[in-house]
């Protein structure tokens, strides 16, 4: 039997964040005090269009870059308090990172990428929880097999591996399947829903694809560095309807 924590931790979140680029004639406000929460064991897809703040924002949570002002939070943790070290032990221990560029290392088999942050940090292999990894993206049999020799997905599911293994606290994807075709790309999106179905796993996910954010459980729209809205257990036809009356509004504006 399951039980339902009675009130859902938070594994990240943002209060007022704002950064700022560049200063007078070149000042772009990327992020204008966005106030958001993401809930443990849950799948966010943030949309919106070019230059609305997607990637700062999520470069600013992953503790990627820094902020303007405002509070950054992974777990109780606040980033702006953080030196260097301390900065660089929390990406590698509570953060997992999955990028359109799956940024795999050419030499190193499927199996040697998967474990490499577990190797550089010096951590003992959960075995038990690296077969469960394993089983789910499905790539047992290609673990001997470099980057090379695997087609997109299969290499970006061991991008996703690799995030996964060490146990998070939340992964961020930066449009995990932008380089990928629509079958590779729904078997990333799969796996992605599965890891928070099946391990509680929490993901943020930036995606200009409404087929992608619909694998998610709730979607933010972004518009001009804030969030202007929000949708919980989204489809593709709904999301494309309210992008649809985005763009009427920009075109009116
Ligand atoms: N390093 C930078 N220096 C100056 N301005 C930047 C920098 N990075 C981003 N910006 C600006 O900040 C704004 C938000 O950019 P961001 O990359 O977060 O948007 P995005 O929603 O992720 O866009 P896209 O969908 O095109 O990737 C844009 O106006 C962008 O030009």
């Amino acid at each position: 039997m399951t039980t339902e924590p009675s009130s859902p931790r938070t594994a990240a979140r943002a209060v007022d964040l704002t950064k700022i680029y560049g200063k007078d004639d070149t000042r772009v406000v990327a992020l204008g005090g966005v106030t958001v929460e993401f809930t443990a064991g849950r799948f966010t897809a943030i949309m919106g269009p070019s230059g609305s703040g997607k990637s700062t924002l999520m470069h600013c949570m992953a503790a990627l870059d820094s902020s303007t002002s405002g509070q950054v939070y992974i777990g109780d943790t606040e980033l702006s308090g953080l030196n260097d070290k301390e900065l660089t032990k929390l990406r590698r221990d509570k953060i997992g990172f999955v990028f359109q560029a799956f940024n795999l290392i050419p030499t190193l088999t499927a199996k040697e990428n998967i474990t490499l942050p577990l190797d550089i940090a010096g951590s003992s292999i959960d075995k038990e929880w690296f077969d469960n990894v394993i089983a789910t993206v499905g790539l047992a049999d290609r673990l001997g097999h470099k980057p090379n020799q695997l087609s997109g997905g299969q290499q970006q599911r061991v991008a996703c591996a690799r995030a996964l293994v060490s146990k998070p606290e939340i992964i961020f994807a930066d449009e995990p399947t932008g380089n990928l075709d629509s079958r590779s790309g729904t078997e990333v999106l799969s796996f992605l829903r599965r890891s928070v179905r099946e391990f509680g796993q929490t993901i943020v996910m930036v995606t200009h694809d409404p087929n992608a954010a619909a694998y998610s459980d709730r979607v933010l729209f972004l518009a001009d560095g804030q969030i202007v809205d929000e949708m919980a257990d989204p489809t593709a036809e709904k999301v494309l309807e309210r992008m649809k009356g985005f763009d009427a509004v920009g075109q009116q504006a």
